[in-house]
């Protein structure tokens, strides 16, 4: 069994965490920490867990986490980097579900998220946790950076493009709606039920910190210069995000070999559903699962492709994408734990 620790159970993508492992078949839950709720069991805050989750929230402090495989940072940016190096110094590894490893250069890391960096040397070696693009550097991975959510969505969506050199790199353009949980369970104002249901709005239109992540994996994949215009929304509903992508195409490609490079992308990737050309994927087919699904268009056959994508933000683009990781780095099936269908209404 891996023994497993979870840093922030008390959080969304924590409890999502906590939904998946707690019936993981090779997984034995090992210490959750909270530092508000420190010795109160984990099913008296989230009854959903009564009877499936025994263990109590520990404060970090306390917690001994060198006893586990593994570790998750389901925390804020700046916290994982507090911890890594001697989690990892112990033979653990870590999987970090913020942003602290995932900008190769530490600038850019320090402009956008606006705290220092502590564990720079660990920045190189970190590995980028997005199995569909990066399955053999995460197979003998310590330290994942675990994708945002909105990168998970936007990168899946252009890289076989850019991949098979088809479109202009530098006027790639990502419109994309976010459930409201992708801001967190803290209390603030903006996701209050009053303040983000019956509302709709866009947000950091001038600049979003998944803009120079985006870029900066997609650059791996193209010799062109990257420009990526991404405009984030907040949409009124809780878990889901929706991602309308546009691409210029600058060869002569028709519907069915477009069609096709997608899917052959993505063949041995059971967690990207490659729907036919011109479906249009709703959030709520992915909710609770960890499938993302994208759909291909060619609007009134011209050259531009629209590519529709859609995932549940706290499973594939957050809690599951960690456990699919997880699953490869102990070389399990990497589908393990990680079946379970979307609900539907
Ligand atoms: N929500 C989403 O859809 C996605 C989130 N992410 C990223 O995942 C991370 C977690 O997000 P989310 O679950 O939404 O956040 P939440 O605000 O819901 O939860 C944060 C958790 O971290 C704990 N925590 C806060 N500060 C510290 C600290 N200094 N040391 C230890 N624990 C701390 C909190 O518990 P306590 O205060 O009791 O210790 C809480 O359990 C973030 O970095 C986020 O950017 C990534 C992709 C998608
Ligand atoms: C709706 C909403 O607020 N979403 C969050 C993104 C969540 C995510 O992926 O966060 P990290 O990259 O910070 O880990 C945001 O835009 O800040």
């Amino acid at each position: 069994m891996i023994k497993v620790g979870i840093v922030g159970g008390t959080g969304y993508t924590g409890v999502e965490l906590l939904r998946l492992l707690a019936v993981h078949p090779d997984v034995q839950l090992t210490a959750i920490t909270s530092r508000k709720e420190d010795g109160l069991p984990v099913a008296d805050m989230f009854p959903s867990l009564r009877g499936v989750v025994d263990l109590a929230f520990s404060s970090p402090d306390k917690a001994d986490l060198t006893q586990c495989d593994v570790v998750f940072f389901a925390t804020p940016h700046g916290v994982a980097m507090a911890q890594a190096p001697a989690l990892l110094a112990a033979g653990v590894k870590v999987i970090d579900l913020a942003a602290d490893f995932r900008l190769k250069d530490q600038a850019t890391f320090e402009k956008w998220y606006k705290i220092p960096h502590t564990a720079p040397e660990l920045i190189e070696e970190a590995v980028y946790g997005l199995p569909e693009l990066n399955r053999e550097d995460i197979k003998g991975a310590r330290l994942i950076a675990n994708p945002g959510c909105y990168p998970t969505t936007m990168q899946l969506g252009f890289v076989p493009l850019l991949k098979a050199g088809l479109v202009d790199a530098g006027s790639l353009i990502a419109d994309c709606k976010s459930g409201v949980s992708g801001a967190g369970r803290k209390a603030e104002i903006g996701t209050l039920f009053s303040e983000a249901s019956d509302n709709f709005k866009a947000y950091g239109v001038h600049g979003h910190r998944h803009t120079p992540e985006t870029s900066a994996q997609l650059a791996r994949y193209t010799d062109q210069k990257v420009g990526l215009i991404f405009t984030p929304h907040l949409v009124p509903m809780i878990r889901g995000m929706h991602a309308t992508l546009y691409a210029r195409l600058t060869r002569d490609i028709d519907d069915a070999a477009l069609q096709a490079l997608f899917e052959d992308t993505y063949k041995d990737s059971q967690f990207v559903d490659v729907m036919p050309f011109g479906s249009h994927p709703e959030t709520r087919s992915t909710r609770g699962s960890n499938m993302l699904r994208l759909a291909l268009h060619r609007p009134e056959g011209g050259n531009t492709v629209v590519i529709l994508v859609v995932q549940d933000n706290l499973v594939k683009g957050a809690s599951g994408q960690a456990v699919q990781c997880m699953n490869i780095m102990f070389g399990l099936d990497e589908a393990t734990g990680l079946k379970q269908v979307a609900l539907l209404p």
